[in-house]
């Protein structure tokens, strides 16, 4: 796993007339990677994403695959051998959904049969109904699109994906979960993925490693997602991580040590509600038949459903925890399994004290 996939040597960029868009670009992208360019509007991530498959060639140094240079392989060819995902998507819009996916593989010779076998079979991969195969790419919403273009990108099962702010024109719920999709598929596949965004959040939430670039193209920290936030390497980084930073950081503390919490339960059933008689005059959470929230009933009145907050699922960070807790009308985090059924609930005071001990911690290893 520890191998290099993607080799940059000094690279630069120049375009006619310019400050340097990329400026003596050294970094080494392991195989079966998330690695995430990051930075802000200008700073050359785009121009080093396309250097890797000649879509924009260096004016020096030298970028390597799979310990080859680049420069070695036809333009076409590279190009071809390497997933790419765009903002728009890119879809042909004359072209049914099926027919995009394929288009790769058969321009590598693919049977057409065989490629749109393929392409129904990625349909299911990135989580779209079947029968949308047949529809034009007008006809999708954009998150569908994005996953299309995700499809269409894997349909030659390349070893390399890049991607160019794939998820950044769809609106924050869309987007969270196209993220949560990719690292699901990336479990599987296992792909080198070179990801370019300026959303610090969306760094780290998918970045293996990520790489923050300053304006003038160069790379002022390329490091862990937890190591950037945590201990940035100079101001351009701190500020452009933002003062969330520590906030953020808790992403990657674990949440081992939260104590989940019985919660009263009132059931909805078609026959009605059926409270539970341990609930005293408190916060009731309100569930279906196969126990997954449904939202809150506040005490001692009659208002109905209030919605619920963020669900919490063991084994996620501390961040996860506390954002349930703060988000919930209770002030009570909602804990579900992975099938979405409530186990309890964590309470946000003991929640910050885990925070604060696992702050101590961190303290005193320093
Ligand atoms: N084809 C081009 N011709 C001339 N200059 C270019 C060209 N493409 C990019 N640039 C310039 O190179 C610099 C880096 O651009 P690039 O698109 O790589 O940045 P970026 O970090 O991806 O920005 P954004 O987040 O806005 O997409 C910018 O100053 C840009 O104006």
């Amino acid at each position: 796993m520890d191998q290099a996939m993607i080799e940059f040597q000094n690279v630069t960029k120049q375009y006619q007339g310019g400050q340097p868009a990329v400026d003596g670009l050294t970094m080494s992208i392991r195989k079966g990677s998330v690695t995430v360019f990051v930075g802000p509007s200008g700073c050359g991530k785009t121009t080093s994403l396309r250097m890797i498959n000649r879509m924009v060639e260096p004016s020096s140094g030298v970028i390597t695959v799979g310990g080859k240079d680049v420069t070695s392989v036809p333009a076409a060819e590279l190009r071809r051998s390497m997933g790419y995902v765009m903002q728009s998507a890119g879809l042909l819009p004359h072209r049914s959904v099926l027919d995009n996916i394929a288009t790769v593989p058969r321009l590598n010779g693919v049977s057409k049969a065989d490629a749109r076998k393929r392409a129904e079979e990625l349909l299911d991969v990135v989580g779209l109904a079947r029968p949308l195969g047949r529809r034009y790419p007008a006809q999708l919403s954009g998150g569908q699109q994005q996953r299309v273009g995700v499809a269409r990108a894997l349909a030659a099962d390349p070893p390399v994906l890049l991607m160019d702010e794939p998820f950044s024109a769809v609106d924050p719920v869309v987007r969270e979960e196209l993220q949560q999709e990719l690292l699901r598929l990336q479990k599987d596949l296992a792909k080198t993925i070179v990801f370019v965004t300026h959303d610090i959040d969306e760094a780290t939430v998918l970045g293996d490693m990520v790489a923050v670039f300053a304006v003038g193209g160069k790379l002022a920290q390329y490091a862990t997602p937890e190591e950037i936030l945590r201990a940035p390497a100079n101001d351009f980084v701190a500020s452009f991580v933002g003062r969330d930073r520590g906030f953020r950081h808790l992403g990657f503390t674990a949440s081992d040590g939260v104590t989940i919490h019985q919660v009263p339960t009132i059931v909805r059933a078609a026959s009605g509600y059926e409270s539970d008689p341990a609930a005293a005059g408190g916060w009731q959470l309100v569930v279906d038949a196969d126990m997954r929230p449904l939202g809150w009933a506040a005490p001692g009145t009659d208002t109905g459903l209030i919605p619920g907050g963020s669900l919490f699922r063991p084994g996620e960070s501390l961040r996860r925890a506390l954002d349930a807790a703060l988000s919930s009308p209770s002030g009570l985090g909602v804990a579900v399994d992975d099938a979405g059924k409530v186990l309890g609930v964590v309470r946000g005071g003991e929640v910050l004290a885990l925070i604060e001990e696992a702050r101590q911690v961190r303290q005193a290893a320093l």
